[in-house]
Parts: structure tokens; sequence; C-alpha cells
């Protein structure tokens, strides 16, 4: 709880100043580094979010994105750099605190109080009268589609109910920020896509920005306006979903020809400025081909299949078969993550 003292009062003045600084944004990150004994485990991470987007944190194991959210929930003090909630600094941990919500990887409930008991207890704890807490949490079950079982015991609840039951909890105090630590971990296809499609409603109708930690890469591109990728607490990758997956080199394309134009046909893609030949003709007719050079301009990588296709058109090679498989997020991910590739990607700053 804030203290009503003068050095409250000082920090509150502070953190309205913080707040008109940076007031586009739910949250923002500089500089963050923490270091464990000797060892970074996170270097100068800086992004930032705006409200009512969903920001995915991506990295392999041992990346940096515990500690990442530790820090950014003040559960760990950060060695360097700074982060702001609502343009509340990260120095006041205990106001910043009560401008977020939390899900964490693993939700210990008890088991035997209903799930609207767990909503009043918490309602009370950030300082609701019993009225409000009921109130409000009724409100906030039925917003997670609970409202039917806010009498049953937590108990009695699936792990979609529970993970459904944290993140009604989260939002009790009213969050400009929640942190989603694997939320769909362990669900059904039909719990995952109905949680994905929750997290989606709460971000847009609330204005709630959402910080989604998952190594569900498919996942991460449905649901997240924006990502940034870590690799040994580096961030590799930093952008919306869209510009990373444009820099993907797993734009391939393959062309079948007949066997006897295979050669000649190789010939002219050679000729094609900023396409490189996989593999040389096969027997079959089959020619692959991708972007020469990683990052290329998305636009001209895409346009790489129709680039090939208008010269066989102009040789009057006929076509006899195309493929043609565009870059996803997981294509990125592990190119960025795995040491062999990592060079030779820009980052891009989120909006
Ligand atoms: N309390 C700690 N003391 C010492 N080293 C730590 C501590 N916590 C994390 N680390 C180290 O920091 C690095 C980043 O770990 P972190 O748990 O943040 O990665 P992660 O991306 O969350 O991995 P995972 O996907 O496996 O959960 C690792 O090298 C880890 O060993």
């Amino acid at each position: 709880m804030l203290q009503k003292s003068q050095a409250g009062a000082q920090a509150g003045a502070a953190d309205r100043a913080d707040h008109a600084q940076a007031t586009s944004h739910v949250l923002r990150v500089e500089g963050l580094g923490k270091v464990f004994d000797g060892r970074s485990a996170v270097k100068d991470l800086s992004f930032s979010l705006q409200a009512g987007r969903i920001l995915g944190l991506l990295g392999p194991n041992g990346a940096g994105k515990t500690t990442t959210i530790r820090m950014l929930t003040t559960v760990l003090e950060p060695t360097s750099g700074a982060f702001w909630i609502d343009g509340l600094a990260s120095s006041r941990p205990d106001a910043i605190r009560r401008r977020m919500g939390v899900l964490p990887e693993s939700l210990g409930f008890p088991k035997k109080i209903t799930g609207l008991e767990l909503m009043v207890y918490y309602g009370q704890l950030y300082g609701f009268d019993q009225r409000k807490a009921r109130q409000n949490g009724l409100a906030l079950l039925e917003a997670v589609k609970l409202r039917p079982r806010a009498h049953s015991l937590i108990g009695s609840y699936s792990r979609g109910m529970r993970q459904r039951l944290g993140i009604a909890r989260a939002l009790i105090h009213d969050p400009v920020v929640i942190f989603l630590d694997e939320p769909t971990l362990g669900l059904d296809p039909r719990g995952q896509k109905e949680l994905l499609a929750l997290i989606r409603s709460i971000a847009r109708e609330r204005m709630i920005g959402v910080v989604f930690c998952s190594h569900d890469l498919p996942e991460v591109s449905t649901l997240c306006d924006d990502v940034v990728i870590l690799r040994e607490g580096t961030v590799v990758a930093a952008g919306t979903v869209g510009e990373i997956v444009r820099k993907s080199r797993g734009n391939v394309v393959r062309i079948r020809v007949p066997a006897q134009a295979a050669q000649e046909a190789a010939q002219l893609f050679h000729g094609i400025s900023g396409v490189m030949l996989v593999s040389p003709a096969e027997e079959s007719g089959w020619i692959e081909a991708r972007p020469a050079d990683a990052p290329g301009d998305g636009e001209q990588d895409r346009l790489l299949g129709n680039r090939m296709l208008d010269v066989l058109i102009r040789a009057q090679i006929p076509v006899l078969g195309l493929q043609a498989e565009g870059g996803s997020l997981q294509d990125v991910f592990f190119e960025l993550t795995d040491e062999e590739h990592a060079d030779g990607y820009a980052s891009v700053s989120v909006h």
C-alpha cells in the first residue's frame, strides 16, 4: 500500500512527471539488464508497448524471458536500465505494481473455495469493500466466461478454467498491462483457441497492453501484434509480426519444368538479380531457389516466384509444377536463434 507521507507526495509528483513523459506507451523499457554472479542474463533490453496491443516475448530456453518478466513484474531488481508502466518508473515498485496484472506460469489456487470467493478475497486485498469486491468479481468472471461456474469450487475447474480465473484475478485492479507467462501450456486445442480469443478481446476492449510469453510460435503469430525475440539475453529482432516475418530467409520457390529444359531454365534464373539457386536442376525438372541476400527487401523476396515465372514465360518454357513457401515467424525464430545464421538481421523498433 502507498503511504500518505511527504516522501509519498514527492514520489507522486515525480510519478506524474514521468507519466507526462510517456503517456503514449503503457510499458516502456530502456536498457534493462540483469547480471547473475558476473554473468549477464539480460543485456540492454529496450522496447515499448502501446495500450491495446499484444507483445510476444520469445526466445529459446535460457534466453532471458523469465528474468525479463521477473524484472518487469518487480520480483527481481534490474542491474541496469529502467522501465515505466503507465508512465510510472521502475524505481517505484509499489506504485507500478498497482498498474500491472500477472498470470504466472504455474498457478497455485486454493481448491476448496469458489471462483467468486477467490475474486472477492483479492478484491478486498486491493481495498474494495465486500459489496464492491463481489460486484467486480462477478463482472470479471462474466468477462472470462466463468460466470456460470462462479459458485463452483476451484478444485472442480479444468486447467483452461483455472487459467481464465487467473486472468480475471490479474484484472481485478484495472491494470494497464498484464503479463501472461505461457498461459496456454497444457490446454487442448479448443481450450487454447478460446483462451487466445479471450486474451485478444481483453486487450482490445479494455485497452490493456499484454506481454505474452510462449514457446508456441504459430500461437504467437496468430495472437501477437508485436514480437521481441531474445537470444542469450540480447534482442535479436523486434517489430510487428509482419515486419519480422518479412525478414525471413524462408521464402523458397520450387518450380518444375520439363527435364530437357531444366538447364536452360536454371541459367535464366541465374540471371535474375537477388535469386539464389538452392540446388542444381534435378533430373525430374524441379529447380529450387530462394532470395540471395538476407535480410532482403521483404516485398522483393515475396515476388521471387513471380520473377522466376516471368523468365520462363518469356522463354516459352512450360511450367509443370510450382511450390512457394512463405517465411513464417517460426523460420525467423530458428534463423535468429541458431548461432550459425544469426548475423545480418537488423532490428526494427516496436511501436
Ligand atoms: N537466479 C538465478 N541465478 C543465476 N542465474 C540465473 C538465475 N535465473 C536465471 N539465471 C540464468 O539466466 C539466464 C536466463 O534464464 P531465464 O530463466 O531468464 O531464461 P528463459 O528464457 O526464461 O528460459 P526458459 O525458456 O527455459 O524458461 C540463464 O542462463 C539462467 O541460467
